[in-house]
């Protein structure tokens, strides 16, 4: 199977992290293709960033269903474009944050989600409560620096996001960690063994979940409000979405 993995915003080094999380621990038989839009912010730190990545995402989507994609996942905590993305893909379209939350709360009762910045805890919320993740969610813990931070090797963001998630389990009540950004996708294995909890990636969660609704013949619904886009003329700079 093939299995398309997009992080939304247009930094390479962010897309080769996410690229070998996903190749980590993708299956034989998947194929993994990678890839960032050529358009769209250098990181997502917002709902305006959301919003103009989510164009660049769905042309990523276009391009995939016309290379007989399998399925799909949108490698960004805010999850841009889910909803839009399932419309345009016949295969299953997962988000890291809803695929991390879920495979959490398969493994502990409770759950805290540490990600970058404080603005964005705020997306996170809305995420828990639409995915009916409230029962678990114990707290939304960020570390106040920028995505890009991530990507710098001299930076102290993973001795903060360490900390971060020591005060989680101490004061939380949480049993495990959900990192909330595609960009600490290379960091999961090693706050796991440093922390003796599970810390999960949404990346390689959400790959593993795409094998299995593929390899159990589970496509996206197309009864009702997942069906492919309804056909009309798109004006401008988007005209070459109109969904034939
Ligand atoms: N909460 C986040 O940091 N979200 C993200 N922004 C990005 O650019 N990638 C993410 O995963």
């Amino acid at each position: 199977m093939k299995i398309k993995v997009i992080n939304p915003n247009t930094t390479a080094s962010m897309t080769q992290k996410i690229t070998e999380a996903a190749i980590a621990v993708a299956s034989p038989g998947t194929e993994i293709i990678a890839c960032n839009p050529d358009m769209g912010p250098v990181s997502i730190e917002g709902h305006y960033d959301e919003a103009l990545s989510v164009v660049g995402i769905l042309e990523e989507i276009k391009k995939g269903e016309a290379a007989g994609i399998d399925g799909y996942v949108i490698a960004c905590f805010g999850d841009p474009g889910l909803l839009a993305a399932r419309e345009l893909a016949k295969g299953p379209v997962l988000g890291i944050a809803e695929a991390a939350m879920h495979a959490a709360s398969l493994i502990a009762t409770g759950f805290s989600i540490v990600t970058t910045l404080s603005r964005t805890r705020v997306i996170a919320q809305h995420l828990v409560a639409n995915y009916g993740m409230t029962h678990f969610c114990r707290q939304i813990r960020a570390i106040d620096l920028p995505v890009l931070e991530l990507e710098d090797e001299n930076s102290h963001a993973r001795k903060t996001i360490l900390a971060e998630c020591r005060q989680a389990l101490a004061e939380d009540g949480a049993g495990a960690i959900v990192l909330g950004c595609g960009g600490m996708a290379d960091l999961s294995a090693q706050l796991s063994q440093e922390l003796g909890v599970p810390v999960i990636d949404g990346v390689s969660v959400a790959v593993k979940f795409v094998e299995a609704l593929v390899s159990l013949g589970l496509n996206t619904s197309k009864k009702g409000d997942l069906a492919y886009p309804i056909a009309k003329p798109y004006t401008g700079m988007l005209h070459a979405f109109a969904f034939v």
